[in-house]
């Protein structure tokens, strides 16, 4: 894992989407650039910056958008992840739908879980068994879940399906996550970790993933083979 330090949030993005434009330019074969994305608030505040900044530097044409998790709820909710890509950047950017495979947070969990599976399964070109994205974003949370694989779900971090149900420990929410393999099948790793109340946490990633260090987000970064972290100096 490398963790670049930038002054402000927007910085950090503006890092970060730079390395993104990179992979998109290297990216010669001629097929769409297959990106995963994650929601959360820092999710909205790339969003704004894209639509602010990027509107004329990104092939957004090229671009086919997957989602890292989703909260079970229809995509007008305010909660919705899909929701908040969908206001912020595809409205604002008229991007096609058929562009856009969300994850459908209003149908029963379970069912919806295996069918986005499937989804990436069709689309998505393998790396061995699995497969694979050509940029994955990855949020972390200040309790150092990342995607919707939260301290208590620790097993969904070596599930063998693509995508599962997993729960909020607070809210009790269901949400559908990419699985650990997934995540670790080697798409490159862009990881936003913006905001004061994110750096103890950070702290303790650095350390790795260990007994007494077993969150999500450690086993993620101390395991992936390209992963770098976005962060701002407090
Ligand atoms: O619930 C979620 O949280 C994480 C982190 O979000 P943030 O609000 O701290 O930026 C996010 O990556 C994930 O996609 C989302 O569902």
């Amino acid at each position: 894992m490398k963790i670049e330090n930038f002054k402000t949030d927007k910085e950090a993005l503006q890092a970060m989407t730079s390395c993104l434009i990179g992979y998109m330019e290297r990216k010669t074969d001629g097929h769409p650039f297959n990106l995963a994305l994650s929601g959360g608030e820092t999710a909205k505040k790339m969003f704004a910056l894209w639509v602010e900044e990027y509107k004329e530097r990104i092939d957004w044409d090229n671009i086919r958008f997957f989602w890292v998790d989703e909260r079970c709820v229809p995509p007008t909710d305010p909660d919705s992840n899909y929701g908040h890509a969908n206001e912020l950047l595809f409205k604002p950017l008229h991007i096609p739908e058929d562009h856009v495979h969300r994850i459908h947070g209003e149908v029963e969990p379970g069912t919806e879980a295996m069918r986005y599976s499937r989804i990436v399964k069709e689309y998505l070109p393998r790396h061995g068994q699995l497969p694979y994205f050509d940029c994955i974003i990855l949020g972390i949370g200040g309790d150092a879940h990342t995607a919707s694989i939260f301290p208590d779900t620790l097993p969904l971090l070596t599930d063998s399906r693509n995508y599962a149900v997993s729960q909020h420990p607070g809210t009790s929410q269901f949400r559908i996550t990419m699985t650990g393999p997934l995540i670790l099948n080697d798409s490159p790793l862009l990881v936003p970790v913006l905001g004061a109340g994110k750096q103890e946490m950070l702290e303790e990633l650095k350390k790795g993933y260990s007994p007494t260090n077993p969150t999500p987000a450690a086993y993620i970064l101390t395991h992936a083979v390209e992963a770098v972290v976005y962060t701002t100096t407090v």
